[in-house]
């Protein structure tokens, strides 16, 4: 060449390493061990396109899902999710009813109204009020005569109603406001009913069916709150016209009944089967139960680290594999049972197998930042799924706290003590394991906000990332990185000190 330039890819000429040989030389890496070398910019960021499968057949704007754990993922992160073009898949630390009633409340939700509307009943007191602006900051809730929605509504308690009752003891029937404006649910849409907050100028619409019960609340503030959100695109949506929802279960014989009344009763979209090693009999059972019972239902298995354990499940049926183990915030499964992998060579690998054969991986846990979501995303996985990223934030499960001054929400290993002694304990304590063995901690995580602001800004910082790396999508990054045309090299612990905030007396880190 008369330039000396050779377009061919040469290890020796070239910067950094393919990434077969980065990740073939034995060493397990993680995201930080880990740094792309950039690409050429020809393309806007806002032209990059996130959109991907996340099993064979559901596809999200967003490539982000929330983790089935208990402090992470009900029916009201489920929701948020899905509105921000990802999707949330429902824990299963409950029973087989409390699951279900989740997963309907997210499937059955019109978006724009609130998710749980908080209601108590007549003979509830004044003093329970107080309880729940203590705990959850509401200071009005409907009054049903099942204490719950779906009952007959009978009336509305706002501030107003109770602020200055001396008496603690007063049943809410005599503070009520029963002179309540509502609006029929078979005719109303979130839209109407900002219209009609907006002329009555009251804070609360209830949204009744032809019996007078209770089916939804739209609320002044809640409109005001996703007015003030960061636009982002349509909502992920299934076949069926409603929220794409995800839910959580185990390979046990119940587990059997569960997935049938998630699917026929919750018209649930698709389900995880949820192992810390799913290369196991009972998963390749249940995979194959699944696909010959309910033909329909996507499933993912795991988790897995490795290209054998994930052909295998493949083979069985997988229509999506979720990839970590020992990864994630809260885990001491590395610790505790001496197996894992480093994430980055974990998704590397899986991915590598998985895509050649169509189905797509879920890089699970560890994710601390967008960058650890660019790489996951661009060494081979489809979506990332996430836990302590979500966990804190305005619609993870739980009240907030104060601890040591900071505004804190519970989080929790599913494998922690905790969490096993809530519900997962049938699967520890079973009848061949009788001593308990936690994998997993429980804590606690700051105040993140609403996954609603936070999602899109995430999302716009890994788009920044795609165009650095020079890849307009998800596939054209893994086509980069099969043809070597992406390089990669490994950090040492000085360059990963030097790629954070260093040599500062004081700073003030906001990504956005
Ligand atoms: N991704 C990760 O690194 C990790 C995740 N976790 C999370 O913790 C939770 C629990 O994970 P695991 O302990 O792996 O749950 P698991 O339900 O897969 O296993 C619990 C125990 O039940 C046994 N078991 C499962 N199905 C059975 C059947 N049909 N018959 C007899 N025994 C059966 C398993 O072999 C194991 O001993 C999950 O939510 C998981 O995601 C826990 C550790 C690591
Ligand atoms: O070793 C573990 N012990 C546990 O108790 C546990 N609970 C959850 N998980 C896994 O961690 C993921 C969430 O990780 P992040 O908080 O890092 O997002 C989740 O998505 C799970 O894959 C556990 N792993
Ligand atoms: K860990």
């Amino acid at each position: 060449m008369e330039n000396g330039f050779r377009p061919t890819f040469d290890d020796s000429i070239l910067d950094g390493y393919s990434a077969p040989k980065l990740f073939g030389q034995g060493v397990s890496y993680t995201y930080d061990d880990v740094i792309f070398l950039p690409g050429h910019i020809h393309f806007g960021a806002h032209e990059v396109d996130l959109s991907s499968n996340i099993t064979r057949n559901i596809r999200l704007r967003t490539p982000l899902v929330s983790s089935p754990m208990d402090t992470v993922t009900e029916a009201g992160m489920a929701v948020a999710m899905a509105s921000c073009g990802g999707m949330g898949f429902i824990h299963y630390n409950n029973s087989l009813e409390e699951q279900l009633h989740q997963v309907k409340t997210a499937k059955n939700h019109t978006p724009g109204f609130v998710v749980h509307p908080l209601c108590m009943l007549p003979t509830s007191t004044v003093a329970e009020l107080y309880d729940i602006k203590e705990r959850k900051g509401f200071t009005s809730v409907c009054v049903t005569d099942t204490g719950k929605v779906g009952g007959k509504l009978l009336g509305m308690v706002t501030t107003r109603d109770w602020d200055f009752v001396a008496d603690l003891h007063t049943p809410l029937s005599e503070v009520m406001t029963t002179d309540l404006e509502t609006a029929q649910y078979d005719t109303i849409t979130a839209e109407k009913a900002m219209q009609l907050l907006k002329s009555s100028k009251r804070g609360k619409l209830p949204i009744v069916n032809s019996n007078g019960e209770l089916v939804a609340l739209a609320t002044r503030s809640l409109f005001k709150d996703h007015s003030n959100m960061p636009l982002g695109g349509p909502a992920s949506v299934g076949p069926d016209g409603r929220l794409l929802v995800g839910a959580a279960v185990g390979t046990r014989e119940a587990d059997k009944e569960r997935v049938a009344a998630l699917r026929d009763i919750g018209n649930v979209d698709v389900v995880v089967l949820d192992s810390s090693q799913g290369d196991s009999t009972f998963q390749v059972q249940m995979v194959q139960h699944i696909k010959r019972e309910h033909p329909g239902l996507d499933v993912i298995c795991g988790n897995v680290v490795t290209t054998w354990q994930a052909r295998r499940l493949i083979e069985a049926g997988a229509d999506g594999l979720r990839v970590g183990m020992g990864s994630g915030s809260i885990c001491t499964t590395q610790e505790v049972c001496a197996v894992g992998r480093g994430q980055a060579t974990a998704v590397y690998h899986t991915a590598r197998l998985a895509n050649s054969l169509g189905v797509p991986i879920i890089a699970d846990g560890g994710v601390q930042n967008s960058g650890h979501i660019v790489k996951a995303l661009a060494l081979g996985a489809s979506a990332v799924m996430c836990g302590s990223m979500f966990a804190g934030t305005t619609e993870a499960p739980g009240d907030y706290i104060t601890v040591n001054g900071a505004r804190v929400k519970k989080y929790r290993g599913m494998g922690s003590l905790e969490a096993m002694t809530k519900g997962s304990e049938v699967r520890y304590h079973s009848d061949t394991q009788s001593l308990k063995i936690a994998q997993g901690v429980s804590g606690t995580v700051r105040d993140k906000g609403s996954v609603r602001r936070n999602v899109p800004y995430l999302i716009q910082a890994v788009k920044q990332g795609f165009q650095d790396l020079g890849a307009t999508s998800i596939h054209e990054a893994w086509r980069r990185l099969d043809s070597g045309e992406q390089r990669l090299e490994c950090r040492t612990g000085a360059a990963q000190a030097e790629g954070g905030v260093h040599d500062m007396h004081t700073f003030d880190k906001r990504s956005w």
